[in-house]
C-alpha cells in the first residue's frame, strides 16, 4: 500500500526550475530516502509534500488523499515534519510544555498531560523536561523534543530533513537509533532527506539519487556497498561516499 506518491512534481522558483516532473512512491511502513549533491532539491520536495511551498505542479498523495484536498487538520494527522536544525526550530522562549501542548490543543485533544508526558518517554526523555526552556537542553535534547512534537499527533509519515545533519557526530548515531526504533515500534513511514549515504544505508529501505531538480534512478539500500547504480551519476555519488569511508 502506498503511504506517498509523488507524481510529475515540479516547482520553479523565479526562472529556475528547482523540481522537474519528480516521480517516486513510498510503501506505508517503509523508510526512503532522498540523497544527491547541495541544491538538487531534496529538501523542497519535503518542502512541498508539507505545503510550506504550494507553487507547485503534479500530485503529492498521502494514502489515497490528494494533499491538496486535504484539510490543515488532516495534514497535521497524518505527517509532520523534522527539520535539520533543532536550534532554530524551537522557539527560544517558549517551554517544551507549550511546545508540545499547542498542537493538542489547536486539535481540541483532552488527556495532554498525558500524551505529553508519554511523548517526551517514547523519545528517551524524562517527564521533567516539560518545564524547560530550549537552552536548558543539548543539541541532542532538542532534536527528541523537536521528534517529540512531530509524535504528538500520532501522524503516519515523518518527512525528516537532514534529522542529524547539525548534531555533533557522537550524538547523531542516538537520534538515528532513536529513529529506527521509533519506526519499528509505531510502524511509521520515513520520507527523509541525507546527504550521508552511511546514515541512508542504515536507516533506508531504498532511496532516490536527485540531481538538479530530477531524480536519476532509485535504488534498494543493499545497492550501496558493492556500487550497484546504473545510473552514471548515481554511480559517482555512490562511489565517492564509498571512497571516502575507505579513507576513513
Ligand atoms: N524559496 C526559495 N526561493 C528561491 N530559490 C529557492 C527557494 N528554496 C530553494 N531554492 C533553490 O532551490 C534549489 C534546491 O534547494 P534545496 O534546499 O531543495 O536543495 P537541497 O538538495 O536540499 O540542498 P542541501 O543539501 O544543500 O540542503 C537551490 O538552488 C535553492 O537555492
Amino acid at each position: 500500500m502506498k503511504s506517498v506518491s509523488v507524481e510529475k512534481l515540479s516547482i520553479s522558483f523565479g526562472a529556475i526550475k528547482v523540481l522537474n516532473d519528480v516521480d517516486f512512491s513510498v510503501e506505508k511502513g517503509e523508510c526512503f530516502g532522498l540523497v544527491g549533491e547541495s541544491g538538487s532539491g531534496k529538501s523542497t520536495v519535503l518542502r512541498c509534500a508539507s505545503l510550506l511551498f504550494d507553487n507547485w505542479k503534479g500530485e503529492i498523495k498521502f494514502g489515497d488523499r490528494s494533499v491538496n484536498e486535504m484539510t490543515l487538520e488532516e495534514r497535521c494527522r497524518t505527517m509532520q515534519m523534522v527539520f535539520q536544525d533543532p536550534y532554530g526550530s524551537l522557539h527560544p522562549r517558549h517551554s517544551i510544555r507549550t511546545v508540545l501542548s499547542e498542537p493538542l490543543k489547536i486539535h481540541g485533544i483532552a488527556d495532554r498531560e498525558e500524551r505529553m508526558e508519554r511523548a517526551l518517554v517514547e523519545v528517551g526523555l524524562p517527564a521533567g523536561f516539560l518545564d524547560r526552556y530550549p537552552h536548558q537542553l543539548s543539541g541532542g535534547q532538542r532534536q527528541r523534543v523537536a521528534i517529540a512534537r512531530a509524535l504528538i499527533l500520532e501522524p503516519d509519515v515523518l518527512l525528516l530533513d537532514e534529522p542529524t545533519s547539525a548534531l555533533d557526530v557522537s550524538v547523531q548515531a542516538e537520534i538515528i537509533n532513536l529513529l529506527v526504533r521509533l519506526r519499528e515500534e509505531k510502524g511509521f513511514t520515513y520520507l527523509m532527506v541525507s546527504h550521508d549515504l552511511a546514515v541512508i544505508d542504515h536507516m533506508c529501505d531504498r532511496f532516490a539519487v536527485m540531481q538538479a531538480g530530477r531524480i536519476t534512478e532509485v535504488l534498494p539500500r543493499e545497492a550501496i556497498l558493492g556500487n550497484q547504480a546504473t545510473d552514471p551519476y548515481a554511480r559517482e555519488l555512490i562511489g565517492a561516499s564509498l571512497a571516502y569511508e575507505h579513507a576513513m
